[in-house]
C-alpha cells in the first residue's frame, strides 16, 4: 500500500523578509519496489519501441551485425562491411547524383542530426526563448527530423502549443548562430509544424553567368536566375505585372535582360512581343533590335504606352463574351512592356501633362492587361509612394538591394522584412560592383515567406549574341518554336 506522510511547516527555514509566505514540505509518497520496477521496465520498452520507430535502419543493421557476430564471428562482419563499402564507392563513382539522393544526403542528415541539432537543441531553444517553463518543468519544441539538400539543412520542428510563426521568425538570427549557419529561414509545413532551413553553402555567393536560351518557353515560369536553395528562379510574366525595386547599381538590368533572354525563342516565333521604354537611354538601347517597339524620349514613351493601351482595349472588345483568358498566338501575341526606371516617367518628369498620360496608361495596363495578354515588367530605384503611387497595382514585386530597411515592406508588403527579407543588408562593394548585385528577395506564389534569389548577369556580349541568335535565320525557323512558345 502507498503510505502518505503529511506535509508540515518547515520550521527550520529562516527568512529576513517580513512578508515571506510560510514554506511547506511537500507530501512524501513512498512507492513500493515492484511499482518502481514496472515503471522502469515500461520506460525501457517505450524507449526501444521509439528507437525502432525513429531509426529502423540503424536498429536493423545493429541487430544484423550482432546476429552475424554471434553466429559466424567478426571476420564475417568485417568482410560484409568491406563489400558494402566497395559497392557504395562504386555506386558513388558511377552515378553521383543517384548516390547522393539515396544515400549521401541521408547519411549527412543523420550525421548532422546526432552531431549538431540534437546535442545543441536544448540550449538553442532556451537561449532563443523558444522553450517554456511550467510547474518546474521545461517544455521544448520537438525536433522532428533533418533533411539535407546540397545547400541547406531542413529541420522540421513541432511548435509548442500557443506559439506562433512570428515567435520563430523573430528568432532566426539566434537559431542560425546556435547551429553554426549564416542564415535561417522559417516556413510553415502544416498547422503547428515548421520547417527551419539552415544554409550550409550559399549558391548565390558568386555571380551567375547568363543562362542558356531555353528550348521551350513557359510564360509563367521564365528562368532568370537561381534561388537560395540552388533551384532555378522562375519568373511569372504572363497573367501578372512585375515591379523590380532596387537602389542604383543593385542589378535591376540583370532581371530585365534575363527575362528577355528567357523569352527569346517565343519572341522569335512571334508569340511574344516586347515594347521597351528606356527613358535613361542606357539599359535597353543595346539590344533594341530585339524589341518590337523601342522608346526613349518621354514623349515617345507615353505614345508607346498609349499604343499598347489601344491594342489592349481592342483585344478586350474582341474577347468580350468569348474568352476569359489569353493564350498567345501569332495573331495575338503576349505583349510585355519593359520599363527601365519607371519613376523617370511617373515622378521626375517636368512636363505635367506627359506625366499624367504615362500614369494613366500604366494604371490602365496594370489593372486591365492581365487577362488579354499584356504584362508590365518595370524597374524602379525609389519605392516610396510619392514616387510610384501605383506600385500596389503590380501583383508581383521584387526587392533588390535597398537603401533603407523601411523600403523592404513598401515593396514586399507589411512584415516582409521581419520574415527575413533583409534587402537593405544585401552586401555592396564600391570597388567591385558584382558583389551582391543581382541579389533580391521575392515572395513565391505558394508561401508568404520571402525567398532570396539572384538574377543571372547578362553581359553586353550576351546581348550581342541574343540579337545575332534572333536575327540568324539559319539556326532555327520560327515554326520550330511555335509549340514551345506555349503560355501560362
Ligand atoms: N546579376 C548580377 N550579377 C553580378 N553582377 C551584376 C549583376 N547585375 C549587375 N551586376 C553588376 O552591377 C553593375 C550595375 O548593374 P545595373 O546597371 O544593372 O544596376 P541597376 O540596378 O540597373 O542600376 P541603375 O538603376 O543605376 O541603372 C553592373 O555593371 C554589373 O557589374
Amino acid at each position: 500500500m502507498l503510505r502518505r506522510s503529511h506535509g508540515e511547516v518547515a520550521g527550520d527555514l529562516v527568512t529576513t523578509s517580513p512578508g515571506a509566505p510560510l514554506m511547506f514540505r511537500p507530501t512524501v509518497v513512498q512507492t513500493p519496489v515492484f511499482i518502481t520496477i514496472i515503471i522502469l521496465a515500461w520506460r525501457v520498452l517505450r524507449g526501444l519501441a521509439r528507437a525502432i520507430y525513429r531509426h529502423p535502419i540503424v536498429v536493423l543493421v545493429s541487430l544484423s551485425v550482432l546476429t552475424v557476430v554471434a553466429r559466424y564471428g567478426w571476420e564475417w562482419v568485417a568482410g560484409s562491411l568491406g563489400t558494402i563499402a566497395v559497392a557504395l564507392t562504386g555506386w558513388a563513382l558511377i552515378d553521383r547524383a543517384s548516390f547522393a539522393r539515396w544515400v549521401g544526403w541521408r547519411l549527412l542528415a543523420y550525421w548532422r542530426l546526432v552531431r549538431i541539432y540534437r546535442p545543441h537543441w536544448q540550449f538553442a531553444m532556451s537561449g532563443a526563448g523558444l522553450s517554456r517553463m511550467a510547474r518546474g518543468l521545461e517544455y521544448r519544441p520537438g525536433l522532428v527530423r533533418v533533411v539535407c539538400t546540397p545547400v541547406a539543412d531542413q529541420v522540421t520542428v513541432k511548435m509548442l502549443k500557443g506559439q506562433s510563426v512570428a515567435d520563430w521568425s523573430g528568432r532566426t538570427d539566434h537559431l542560425a548562430h546556435a547551429f553554426g549557419s549564416r542564415h535561417c529561414r522559417v516556413s510553415v509545413t502544416r498547422a503547428g509544424v515548421l520547417r527551419l532551413t539552415f544554409s550550409r553553402r550559399d549558391p548565390l555567393a558568386k555571380p551567375i553567368a547568363a543562362l542558356p536560351i531555353p528550348e521551350r518557353v513557359l510564360l509563367h515560369a521564365v528562368p532568370v536566375g537561381l534561388r537560395e536553395d540552388g533551384k532555378p528562379w522562375m519568373l511569372k510574366l504572363h497573367g501578372t505585372h512585375v515591379l523590380v525595386a532596387g537602389a542604383t547599381g543593385a542589378g535591376k538590368g540583370s532581371i530585365l535582360w534575363s527575362a528577355v533572354r528567357g523569352l527569346l525563342p517565343a519572341i522569335r516565333a512571334g508569340l511574344v512581343e516586347v515594347v521597351a521604354l528606356d527613358p535613361k537611354l542606357m539599359e535597353l538601347s543595346y539590344g533594341r533590335r530585339i524589341f518590337r517597339r523601342y522608346a526613349s524620349t518621354p514623349e515617345d514613351c507615353a505614345k508607346a504606352l498609349e499604343e499598347v493601351v489601344t491594342l489592349m482595349q481592342d483585344r478586350a472588345g474582341l474577347y468580350a463574351g468569348h474568352h476569359r483568358s489569353h493564350t498567345p498566338t501569332i495573331e495575338y501575341p503576349f505583349v510585355l512592356v519593359l520599363v527601365d526606371e519607371v519613376a523617370f516617367l511617373t515622378a521626375y518628369q517636368n512636363d505635367k501633362g506627359l506625366k499624367e498620360r504615362v500614369k494613366a496608361a500604366l494604371a490602365t495596363l496594370t489593372t486591365q492587361g492581365r487577362s488579354v495578354g499584356v504584362g508590365v515588367l518595370a524597374a524602379l530605384q525609389d519605392p516610396r509612394k510619392e514616387v510610384m503611387n501605383i506600385r500596389n497595382l503590380f501583383p508581383d514585386r521584387i526587392a533588390m538591394r535597398l537603401d533603407e530597411s523601411e523600403q523592404v515592406d513598401m515593396v514586399l508588403g507589411e512584415g516582409a522584412r521581419q520574415r527575413g527579407a533583409v534587402a537593405d543588408l544585401i552586401p555592396r562593394d564600391p570597388a567591385n560592383p558584382s558583389v551582391g548585385s543581382g541579389t533580391a528577395y521575392v515572395r513565391l506564389g505558394t508561401s508568404p515567406q520571402p525567398v532570396r534569389v539572384r538574377a543571372a548577369y547578362v553581359a553586353d556580349s550576351d546581348i550581342r549574341d541574343m540579337v545575332a541568335w534572333l536575327t540568324n535565320e539559319d539556326e532555327q525557323t520560327p515554326a520550330d518554336h511555335e509549340a514551345s512558345g506555349e503560355a501560362a
